[in-house]
């Protein structure tokens, strides 16, 4: 477990942070801080209030919920979103409309989960070329259905 800086905005006055539903879950569902309508075909940045200063070497993932992708068609185009642990701006969640129902976003209401995770950064070794392998530049479909 690491911890995580969070500092509320004023708009987040209220609102729970970010937790998880139950003790073995994967992520924390975060709420929207803002009302809207999401239309079908629509994208809306969702306000949640929160603002957060992630450790060196971590990253947090944004996800979809599976119940609002199912039940709704409402997902998040850019998964998994990045939070860099560089940002000091607002955690926004981007969520989109698939479904063929407008779509009411709620203050106070779980629209995603956020997941803390490593990153790995590298460098690069760039040189004239590289070995050779069985698969070479075969892919896409080249080792059959
Ligand atoms: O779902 C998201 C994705 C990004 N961000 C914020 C935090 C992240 O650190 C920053 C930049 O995100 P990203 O690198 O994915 O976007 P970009 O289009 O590459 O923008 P930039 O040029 O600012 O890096 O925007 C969010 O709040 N929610
Ligand atoms: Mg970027």
């Amino acid at each position: 477990m690491i911890r995580i800086q969070i500092a509320r905005l004023p708009h987040g006055q209220g609102l729970p942070l970010p937790a998880y539903a139950t003790p073995g879950a994967a992520g924390m569902d975060v709420v929207a801080a803002e009302d809207l309508d999401l239309h079908p075909g629509e994208r809306h940045a969702v306000a949640t209030g929160f603002k957060v200063a992630i450790p060196d070497g971590y990253e947090i993932q944004v996800r979809p919920r599976s119940g609002l992708a199912l039940k709704h068609g409402i997902s998040v185009p850019n998964t998994p979103g990045t939070i860099d642990s560089d940002y000091r701006g607002e955690l926004k969640i981007i969520m989109i409309n698939f479904g063929a129902q407008p779509f009411p976003i709620r203050r106070g209401e779980r629209i995603a989960q956020i997941v803390p995770a490593a990153v790995t950064q590298a460098a690069w070794e760039e040189v004239a070329d590289l070995d050779q392998t069985d698969r070479g530049a075969g892919g896409f479909g080249s080792t059959g259905q």
